[in-house]
C-alpha cells in the first residue's frame, strides 16, 4: 500500500476529549488502517487536506449544552455528506450528531455509568452481522441521552434500561454508538468498530510498518541533500535508537550520532550501549564524556561539516499530548506537557528537524526497530529518565560512592528480576539509594 493509498483510507478521529480517544486511534492501526487524530474543533480546511474516508467523533466530558461545548467546524455536514465521507459517533460524538442534525439531547433520567448491558433492535447496519435481541455487554459513561433523533435515524440497540444505545442513518452514512467500543469492557466493541470500517465503509486494511519504513526513507532521501549532515542525540533508549537507525539506514555516516556519558548512567551502561550501537547496529556513534563541558565537547566533535539537521525521536503521543484539550476554549499550541520538545528548536539552534516517528505509538516504534534488526534486548529495555540515576539519590548526587552503591544495587536488582524470567513483563523496575 502505498501513501497515497493510506491518505484515500484513512480514518480520522476528531477528538473531543475523552481519556480514551487514543486507544481508538491504538485499535484502528492494529487493524492495520492508518488512523489520526486531530482535535475536534478543528478547522474544515485542515480535515479536508488529509481526505478521510471515514471520520470517528469521540467522546468527551462535555455536555453538548454546556457553553463552550466543543463541537465540529462548521460546514462539516456538508463536507462529509458532499465527500460521500462515513461519520461515527461515539458517546459525546453520538449526542453531538444527534443535536447537530436536528434532534434532542437532554440530561438523562438513566445515567449510565460502567457495565451495561444493550439488545440489538434492529440487525441492520452496525449490527448487520448480530441477531434481533442479541445482547452484549457494554461500557458506558454518559449523563446526557438522545431522546429525539433527527429525521431518518433509527435506534439500532438500547441499553436494558431502555435508552438509546446505537443509532444509524445509513443513507445519509451517520451511525453513532452511546458506549466505548474501544475499551475492553466492551468485549464485543472491537467486532462492531471492525464491521463498521470494513464491511460498512469498505475501508481496505492495506497498512503495515514495512511500508511506514519504506515511506519515511523516501521522506529523509528527498529531505536532506547529498551534501548535508545530520546530527542525533542518542540516549540509548528506544526512540532515539530506532529514529537514528532508520535516518543511518536513508543517508549511511552522513549521519553523526552523539552518544552522552552524563555520569549518572546505569551499571556499565555507557559500554553496553556503545557495544551495541557499533556492533549491532554500525552507527557512528561519539561518546562524549560529560565531565567536562558538555557544549564545548560538542564542538569539538569532528562531525566534517557542519550538520544541517537533527533527528529527535518525536513520539505521535508527545504530538498530541502537546495539543490544547478540546473545549479549552483555547486554539494553539498551549503545551499540556512542555518537555515533550515538540515547540521547536531554541532560536539559537540553526538546525533543521528531521522527526520520522512523530506519527508513531511506543509499540509501533519497537515494531519498525525490529524491522530494521534493533536488537530485541535493547527494544525492551525499560525506560530510564533523562536526568538519569540523579533522580533515584536524595541529597548531594555529586559523592561517587552513593552513585556507585546505587549503580550496583540497580544491576543486582534487576539481574535478579531478569532471571526470575519476569522482565519483560515489567514495564519499569529500579532501585533507590534511601540513606549513607
Ligand atoms: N545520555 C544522552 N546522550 C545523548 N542524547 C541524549 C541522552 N539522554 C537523552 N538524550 C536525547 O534527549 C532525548 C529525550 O530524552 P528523554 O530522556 O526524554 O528520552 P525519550 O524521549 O524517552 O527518548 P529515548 O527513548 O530516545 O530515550 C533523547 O531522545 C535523546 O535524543
Amino acid at each position: 500500500m502505498d501513501a497515497q493509498d493510506v491518505k484515500s483510507n484513512l480514518v480520522l478521529i476528531l477528538d473531543f476529549g475523552s481519556q480514551y480517544t487514543h486507544l481508538i486511534t491504538r485499535r484502528i492501526r492494529a487493524l492495520n488502517v492508518f488512523s489520526l487524530c486531530v482535535n475536534g474543533t478543528s478547522s474544515l480546511k485542515s480535515i479536508a487536506d488529509l481526505n478521510p474516508s471515514v471520520i470517528i467523533l469521540s467522546g468527551g466530558p462535555h455536555s453538548v449544552h454546556a457553553p463552550n461545548a466543543p463541537c465540529f467546524a462548521p460546514g462539516f455536514i456538508e463536507y462529509v455528506e458532499s465527500h460521500k465521507v462515513h461519520v461515527l459517533g461515539i458517546c459525546y460524538g453520538l449526542q453531538l450528531i444527534v443535536q447537530q442534525l436536528g434532534g434532542e439531547v437532554r440530561v438523562g433520567e438513566k445515567q449510565e455509568y460502567g457495565r451495561m448491558e444493550i439488545a440489538v433492535e434492529k440487525a441492520v447496519g452496525l449490527f448487520g452481522n448480530k441477531k434481533i435481541g442479541d445482547r452484549q455487554s457494554v461500557w458506558m459513561s454518559h449523563g446526557d441521552e438522545a431522546v429525539k433523533l433527527p429525521e431518518g435515524f433509527e435506534v439500532v440497540a438500547r441499553s436494558r434500561q431502555g435508552a438509546v444505545a446505537a443509532v444509524e442513518n445509513p443513507g445519509r452514512r451517520f451511525y453513532g454508538l452511546q458506549y466505548h467500543p474501544e475499551v475492553t469492557h466492551s468485549p464485543e466493541g472491537m467486532e462492531t468498530l471492525k464491521y463498521f470500517l470494513f464491511d460498512i465503509c469498505g475501508v481496505a486494511a492495506g497498512w503495515k510498518m514495512e511500508d511506514v519504513l519504506d515511506e519515511e526513507l523516501k521522506v529523509i532521501k528527498n529531505t536532506v541533500t547529498p551534501d548535508d549532515h545530520v546530527i542525533c542525540a542518542l540516549s540509548g533508549g528506544v526512540d532515539s535508537t530506532v529514529a537514528a537507525t532508520l535516518v543511518h539506514k536513508a543517508i549511511g555516516d552522513r549521519l553523526h550520532c552523539v552518544f552522552v556519558d552524563n555520569g549518572l548512567l546505569r551499571w556499565r551502561e555507557r559500554e553496553r550501549v556503545m557495544e551495541t550501537f557499533e556492533k549491532d547496529l554500525h552507527l557512528p556513534v561519539t561518546c562524549v564524556d560529560a565531565s567536562e563541558q558538555f557544549l564545548s565537547k560538542l564542538k569539538e566533535q569532528k562531525v566534517g561539516k557542519k550538520p544541517a539537521y537533527l533527528v529527535q525521536g518525536t513520539l505521535y503521543p508527545d504530538v498530541i499530548e502537546s495539543c490544547p484539550p478540546p473545549g479549552s476554549g483555547r486554539t494553539h499550541s498551549h503545551t499540556i506537557k512542555s518537555h515533550h520538545n515538540v515547540g521547536g528548536l531554541p532560536k539559537d539552534m540553526k538546525l533543521k528537524l528531521i522527526e520520522p516517528l512523530k506519527l508513531l505509538f511506543k509499540d509501533e516504534v519497537r515494531q519498525l526497530g525490529k524491522i530494521m534488526g534493533v536488537p530485541q534486548a535493547f527494544l525492551k529495555r525499560h525506560p530510564f529518565p533523562g536526568p538519569g540515576l540523579a533522580v533515584r539519590v536524595p541529597g548531594d548526587v555529586t559523592l561517587e560512592n552513593r552513585l556507585d552503591i546505587l549503580r550496583k544495587a540497580d544491576e543486582i536488582f534487576i539481574q535478579a528480576i531478569r532471571d526470575a524470567g519476569i522482565y519483560d513483563s515489567i514495564w519499569q523496575a529500579f532501585a533507590v539509594f534511601m540513606q549513607y
